[in-house]
């Protein structure tokens, strides 16, 4: 029996603005450094030792494993980095208000590219290298993912794009250390956390529109070998 663990990072800065962050690279605010805090004594409260840890490679998601794994005694544990486990792109949207899109184009069809498993959300024309949002500069695509092959990346994802790029990483090296009996720590992002439990509980395509993941609340599976569910619990303060 393996535990893993899933946590959504800490609120982000655009979080705290409202704005769709996506692959955007954003810090934690003063509130996500707290919520990532309070996940590692959750997890230290829990007693889990962890033997892997994953994370996104961007800065909100690993600033989070590191101040949970910190607050748990457990910043020594090996961890991986990958753009798989990046937050969906969530296309042009990426730096918009959310409000503000909701008064643009309605309600519904803003909740539709939030949340349904296959409408993607408007997509970028191309490549950018950085977008700037209030007089600051953001990078978009830089060095981070040098190694990755032109075509994959994306311009834009819905949920079902994100889980098709997810899994690879999930057989290659988050399943087999968990059939391994090793206790795993994911710290990643809202969407590609939902990926995930989509995948690991079985939730349908459209049950999956009424997963929500919070900032910072560690969810907790106890996976058989054969990685089926014997419990699920979320950890709050
Ligand atoms: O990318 C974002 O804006 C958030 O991390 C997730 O946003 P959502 O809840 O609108 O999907």
């Amino acid at each position: 029996m393996a535990k893993l663990v899933m946590i959504r990072h800490g609120q982000s800065e655009w979080n705290a603005l409202n704005l769709f962050n996506g692959w955007i690279d954003t810090n934690l605010s003063e509130k996500g450094i707290q919520q990532a805090k309070d996940a590692g004594d959750l997890l230290a409260e829990e007693g889990i030792e962890f033997d892997q840890a994953y994370t996104s490679v961007l800065t909100r998601a690993i600033t989070t494993l590191h101040l949970a794994l910190h607050e748990a005694g457990q910043l020594y544990v090996p961890e991986v980095k990958s753009w798989r486990l990046n937050e969906r792109h969530y296309g042009a949207l990426q730096g918009q208000n959310k409000a503000e899109a909701a008064e643009k184009w309605g309600d519904e069809q803003v909740h539709i590219w939030r949340r349904s498993y296959d409408v993607l959300p408007p997509l970028l024309d191309s490549y950018e290298e950085t977008m700037t949002v209030q007089g600051k500069d953001y990078p978009a695509f830089d060095r981070r993912y040098a190694d990755v092959p032109y075509g994959d990346l994306p311009l834009g994802e819905n949920l079902k794009v994100t889980l098709e790029r997810v899994l690879p990483f999930w057989y290659s090296n988050i399943a087999k250390d968990l059939q391994a009996g090793k206790n795993v720590v994911i710290a990643a992002h809202g969407n590609s956390l939902r990926a995930l439990a989509k995948h690991i509980e079985g939730i349908s395509d459209d049950d999956i529109l009424n997963l929500e993941i919070a900032n910072g609340q560690p969810i907790v599976y106890d996976l058989a070998e054969d990685l089926s569910i014997n419990s699920k619990k979320t950890l709050s303060k």
